[in-house]
């Protein structure tokens, strides 16, 4: 049986903040009494994620992911619901649930400013009390997937953006934390690196079983990494399936791609469809009832016949349009 390594029911959370009246007048009223609200950043989240589990948290600006990630890693408190991570409530950030978890804010480095990453690293060894050799071979293989030996004693500052985040993803998963939490972990990266991370993460996954949930607005990011999208929605799950279910959810039904040898599709003029040309050979035609009958590809001019699944971005900006 799957182990389940994060569970929530209705979990809660609101940020208290203070209205800001405009103007001089309003700013000067603001110093005297400003009015409290309350923004409800987490509303009534149920979310079980299993061992090993890539898990795609994704939701327009302000939809409450980031607010999410801080309530499972224990940087903030839930204020009602449950919350359990790795068996235990976060906020109480035992030691030992802070040692099984990773965390990387791709906008906010760990690393020492004007040292090199290695005394970051030799830091974080110490408090995550690893032991010499395990470090050393982790570092090693980490290192090697990431191509990073040349860089380990340059000071920080003069790491590139990528070199930066790299060491940052080693900081993150050096002693084998469980469960992995990334922030936009690709953001403001080049095709390369981003690339390169990808296939960083999905061999810890797979070797380790590393559960990862991460946040991006790279739809690359989703598409090479996460099985399972969970779309959030002004704080409320809006949506909770894999990549493939989200599509067919979302397909157009009965619309196919059609392929002609020829640039024609005389046989298939019907007034029971729409038909578009997509380009010289390729057509999109959408029946209004019913499937498209067997065609003998051959006699009917046409190369390929496929089904028309809409692309992630296209399902995505559905989805938070609809919201
Ligand atoms: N410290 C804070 N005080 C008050 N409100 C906050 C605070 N942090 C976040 N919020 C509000 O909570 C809501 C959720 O914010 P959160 O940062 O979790 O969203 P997000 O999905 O991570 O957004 P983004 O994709 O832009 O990073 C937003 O309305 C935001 O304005």
């Amino acid at each position: 049986m799957e182990k389940k390594v994060i569970e929530c029911s209705n979990l809660n959370y609101s940020y208290t903040s203070y209205e800001k009246k405009q103007g001089l007048k309003g700013t000067l009223a603001d110093f005297f009494k400003r009015e409290k609200i309350q923004i409800d950043a987490i509303k009534d989240i149920n979310l079980t994620i299993y061992e090993g589990e890539i898990v795609g948290l994704l939701g327009s600006n302000g939809a409450g992911k980031t607010t999410l990630i801080k309530l499972l890693t224990g940087i903030l408190e839930k204020k009602s619901g449950e919350i359990s991570c790795l068996g235990s409530n976060p906020f109480n950030r035992r030691k030992e649930y802070l040692k099984n978890i990773g965390v990387l804010f791709g906008q906010k480095s760990q690393l020492i400013w004007d040292l090199p990453p290695m005394d970051t690293l030799y830091m974080l060894k110490e408090m995550y009390n690893v032991s010499t050799s395990v470090f050393e071979e982790n570092i090693k293989e980490l290192f090697n997937i990431l191509d990073l030996h040349q860089w380990k004693d340059t000071p920080v500052r003069k790491l590139s953006l990528g070199q930066k985040t790299k060491f940052d993803l080693v900081c993150t998963l050096f002693y084998s934390p469980k469960i992995v939490f990334l922030d936009e972990p690709t953001i403001g990266l080049d095709i390369n690196s981003q690339n390169q991370i990808h296939k960083f993460l999905l061999e810890v996954n797979k070797k380790k079983k590393t559960t990862i949930i991460l946040t991006s607005h790279y739809i690359k990011d989703i598409e090479k990494l996460a099985e399972r999208v969970v779309i959030i929605s002004k704080g409320e799950k809006k949506e909770d399936c894999s990549i493939a279910d989200l599509s067919n959810k979302f397909k157009v039904k009965n619309s196919y791609i059609i392929e002609s040898k020829n640039g024609e599709l005389p046989f298939l003029q019907d007034e029971e469809m729409i038909v578009s040309q997509i380009n010289d050979l390729t057509f999109k035609i959408t029946l209004f009832s019913g499937t498209l009958k067997s065609i003998n590809l051959d006699l009917a001019n046409i190369l390929s016949i496929r089904e028309d699944t809409p692309n992630l971005e296209d399902i995505l900006s559905e989805i938070f349009l609809e919201v």
